[in-house]
């Protein structure tokens, strides 16, 4: 499947590349944290990376929430395989121009690297090509954004060839701007060449063809790909389609396996799921085919957005989403934005929705909220600590504050399932009989 060019002498870093990565570009198409097996599959990291964290939020920012976009990076980066060290935040007006983070605070940061032996520095934000290559100059080690960073999750987590080929298409999409000669420094210092140099510019832009070739064949193959899907979908006839969708980590796949008895992978990383999985559910007599799909998450890659456009189908041509909000969480709220926000971006947000409230028995008031503008009334600037509202409170809140239906469950716990049931039927009921208004219910013996 590789369209491989012809090496142009260049030395081979450590093959930390997806199966799918062209030997012209080599590496940087690639997996960040993990290597590829000859069966297409990945391992995770073998020696642990050590990372630090870089934040650069605007002056207005508050403390407590730069701290909370840190904890998820840190999260995500887990997730990835590596290990959080130290974290650095500067306070900028706007991020500098070259290199991110002012003057004074890379000299900090590369005094910290190098004393620590630290492997990689990745930033809550996206960097520019000239960013990140000022900075992998600079610092001399790895250099990872937010959106590489996810792209790395999503590759691990990959296991269709339709999810595998959308995550390569985000790869090269990612790479494509940034192949540039700076590039090979990284690689001098993986494989200690003396007689390495950097590419001229026409290995660049022979890279750079190789690059949107494959790029190209990529989409070819999404078409064909989508082309199935269609065929496939429109063979499941009329039968009411029913969508899981929320932030990542919040319990969807829990909800899916618990109302369809399947096994999806749940776990407690950011983007267990990154294949949609479709399962046939029979409630009540009803039947309904519901979906659970790959989570969303703050400043999701826009291109990973795009690429995965066969994923995001599901959500799309679904007639009912149920949004499944992780009420423990200390910015939910947020998340519940992000949330809506994305599927403005992808054109699904004027569906018939449900909001779940899940992890209801992980909810405690007494917890104090050290962040901002989590909860109603709360003032949206204040640093200060306050009281969080107790779950009578929020239900009445936000049973009042939305126009849709809201329910607050459990799924570990088993708590209020039977309401979400019942909510689900009685939705899925009106759709189907909205479309087919003179077919009944089908009795369990007839149904497959
Ligand atoms: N305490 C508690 N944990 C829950 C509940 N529901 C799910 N979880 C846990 O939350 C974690 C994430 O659950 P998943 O079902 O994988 O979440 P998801 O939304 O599918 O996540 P992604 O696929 O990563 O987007 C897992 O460790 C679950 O066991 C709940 O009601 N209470
Ligand atoms: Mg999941």
């Amino acid at each position: 499947m590789a369209n491989k060019p012809a090496s142009k002498g260049r030395k081979r870093g450590n093959s930390t590349r997806h199966p799918g990565a062209t030997d012209g570009v080599k590496g940087r198409a690639g997996r960040i944290l993990a290597k590829a097996n000859q069966d297409g599959t990945y391992d995770t990291a073998l020696e642990q990376e050590t990372a630090v964290l870089v934040a650069v939020p605007d002056k207005r920012q508050p403390d407590t929430q730069t701290q909370e976009y840190l904890d998820e990076l840190a999260f995500l980066a887990e997730t990835a395989g590596a290990k959080v060290i130290k974290r650095f935040v500067q306070r900028l007006e706007k991020p500098d121009i070259r290199t991110f983070v002012g003057e004074g605070k890379l000299a900090e940061i590369k005094a910290y690297v190098q004393h620590q032996d630290i492997s990689m520095v990745i930033f809550d934000d996206d960097l520019s090509p000239s960013q990140l290559r000022n900075l992998e100059a600079e610092l001399q080690v790895k250099i990872v954004d937010r959106s590489l960073l996810i792209i790395d999750i999503f590759a691990s987590r990959a296991k269709s060839a339709t999810a595998r080929t959308q995550v390569e298409l985000a790869q090269y999409q990612y790479l494509l701007p940034r192949l540039t000669g700076l590039w090979t420094h990284l690689d001098k210092q993986r494989g200690g060449g003396v007689s390495q140099r950097g590419p001229g510019e026409t290995e660049i832009e022979t890279d750079r063809r190789v690059v949107r070739d494959r790029i190209d064949l990529l989409k070819e193959r999404l078409k064909d790909f989508d082309k199935q899907s269609n065929t496939q979908r429109k063979s499941r006839g009329g039968i009411v389609r029913v969508a899981l969708v929320g932030y990542t980590n919040v319990g969807k796949s829990t909800i899916m396996n618990m109302l369809s008895r399947s096994e999806v992978f749940a776990e407690n990383k950011l983007f267990a799921t990154v294949d949609s999985t479709v399962r046939k559910v029979v409630l009540e007599n009803m039947p309904f085919l519901l979906s659970d799909t790959v989570g969303f998450i703050r400043k999701l890659p826009t291109r990973l957005i795009e690429s995965f456009k066969s994923t995001l189908d599901e959500i799309r041509e679904a007639d009912l989403l149920v949004h499944v909000v992780d009420i423990s969480h200390p910015t939910f709220e947020e998340q519940i934005a992000v949330v809506n926000e994305t599927l403005k971006d992808i054109e699904a947000a004027d569906k018939p929705m449900l909001l779940v409230f899940n992890k209801i028995d992980l909810y405690n008031p007494e917890t104090p909220v050290e962040h901002h503008g989590g909860f109603e009334g709360m003032n949206e600037d204040e640093d200060a600590p306050a009281a969080r509202p107790t779950l009578e409170q929020l239900k009445a809140t936000y049973m009042a504050k939305m126009h849709d239906p809201v329910i607050f469950i459990s799924a570990q716990e088993r708590e209020n399932i039977d309401e979400l049931r019942a909510l689900l039927v009685r939705h899925v009921s009106a759709i189907a009989h909205q479309r087919y208004p003179n077919v009944h219910p089908i009795s369990e013996t007839e149904e497959d």
